[in-house]
């Protein structure tokens, strides 16, 4: 526990939902789909990359012998139309970039540099074949090399990287399929008619675009009432999903029914309340096999425990070795003031070196939200900073994990 009593500590929380959560299975998927997916299997060549000797230019390849030349044209080799013959000195064939460079070729002349006249090669004056334009067989890798680890993120490069391997699926872990709960009889699903005693019920939207990039499947359910009937209702459509999430009704009004309703739908709370601002009335709860987040309601609370919790379950469910998002350290602009017992994530923007916070740091400033790519991070009971002075930073693109 916390220096906030009964809250408990925030990495404390991170850790013990993570520690529990083992990956899902796994499935082969045509690699060509499995961008951002973590493999499960090392990736081993099968291939030698390039397959044989091609040509890095356009030009011409020269049998062995002087590189000045001059060279007898005899053919070409066009890239995916090799030639077919051997070549011997004082000849040559027109080669393009890509192309297989002949047996006998030892050399490419650049066609900058060369010079024609019928079937005569010669180089231009200065200029002569080089060797370095030939791509040597197997220079990238050689089929049995190990060309990615298990646990590796696919990145576009990795992707491509498989691909070049000769390995047109691959075996990666399966992502979570998660259902989104919004609850609050504040909620208008319309926003354009949303009353005065409306607020439109943008949560969960934010979290589904939070998650796409680590589930298979988001369902959207609500806005729920504020009942326990209807919290029970909806619990039970989502009760097929890998993950749950709420959002609102965690805190400890009478009308914060989530506790109450996740307890008669059988639930067990593992905990709830933790030393973070905004972000304090998180809930994480099990039953069997699907974990449920409670998320608070205030947009930005909603935002940030997703960003350090639910993201990183969904993550660690879909295989990712290091699913937490991770800080760099960047120096203030502005004196911050000391925090009390609860870790605080300022929005901010960040630099290059520096970073600054917004003045505005209300748990439902959807706009100053939208305009930070940093949360600032405070740890629990941090003196007053001044200008200048180094502090953690959570950045917030990529999920704070590249
Ligand atoms: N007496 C106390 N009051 C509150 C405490 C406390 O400890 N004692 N904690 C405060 C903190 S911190 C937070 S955070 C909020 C969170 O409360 P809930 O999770 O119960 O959320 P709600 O009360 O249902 O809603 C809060 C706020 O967010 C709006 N909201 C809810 N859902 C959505 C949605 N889907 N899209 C957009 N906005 C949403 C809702 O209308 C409220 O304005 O509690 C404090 N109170
Ligand atoms: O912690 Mo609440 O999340 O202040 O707004």
């Amino acid at each position: 526990m916390s220096k906030a009593g009964s809250l408990l500590d925030w990495q404390l929380a991170q850790d013990r939902l993570l520690a529990a959560i083992a990956p899902a299975g796994t499935e082969q998927v045509p690699t060509q789909s499995a961008s951002g997916r973590i493999l499960a299997q090392a990736v081993i060549a099968r291939r030698n990359q390039p397959a044989a000797d091609l040509s890095a230019m356009d030009g011409y390849a020269v049998g062995a012998g002087d590189p000045t030349g001059p060279w007898q044209l005899v053919g070409e080799s066009a890239a995916g139309h090799p030639f077919a013959g051997d070549l011997t000195a004082g000849r040559a064939v027109r080669i393009s970039t890509g192309a297989l460079v002949p047996v006998g070729a030892n050399a490419i002349l650049l066609q900058e540099n060369a010079r024609i006249d019928g079937s005569q090669l010669s180089t231009i004056t200065g200029s002569k074949a080089e060797a370095k334009h030939i791509r040597r067989a197997g220079f990238d890798f050689a089929a049995g090399d190990t060309l990615l680890d298990a646990g590796t993120p696919l990145s576009p490069a990795a992707l491509a990287l498989a691909l070049m391997g000769g390995h047109g699926a691959v075996e990666v872990f399966r992502r979570p399929s998660l259902a989104i709960i919004d609850s609050g009889d504040e909620l208008a699903s319309d926003p354009a008619a949303a009353l005065p005693h409306q607020i439109p019920s943008s949560n969960g939207p934010m979290l589904a675009a939070m998650a796409v990039p680590y589930v298979c499947a988001v369902e959207r359910i609500g806005p729920v009432a504020d009942n326990k009937a209807a919290l029970l209702a909806a619990l039970e459509t989502a009760s097929a999903a890998d993950v749950i999430v709420t959002s609102g009704g965690a805190s400890v009004g009478e009308h914060d029914l989530v506790r109450p309703a996740l307890e008669e739908w059988g639930a067990t709370i593992d905990f709830w309340r933790i030393a973070l601002k905004p972000g304090k009335p998180l809930m994480v709860a099990r039953r069997g096999k699907t974990v449920v987040l409670g998320l608070p309601g205030n947009p930005v609370s909603s935002f940030v425990t997703a960003w350090l919790f639910l993201l990183p379950l969904l993550r660690r469910i879909g295989g990712h070795p290091a699913p937490a998002p991770q800080t760099v350290t960047r120096l203030v602009e502005a004196d911050l003031p000391a925090t009390g017992d609860r870790a605080e994530f300022l929005r901010g923007v960040a630099k290059a070196d520096t970073v600054r916070t917004f003045d505005e740091q209300d748990s439902s400033a959807l706009r100053v939200l939208s305009q930070a790519n940093a949360l600032i991070y405070r740890p629990p009971g941090s003196p007053a900073l001044q200008a200048g002075s180094p502090v953690q930073v959570f950045l917030l693109q990529n999920g704070g994990i590249a």
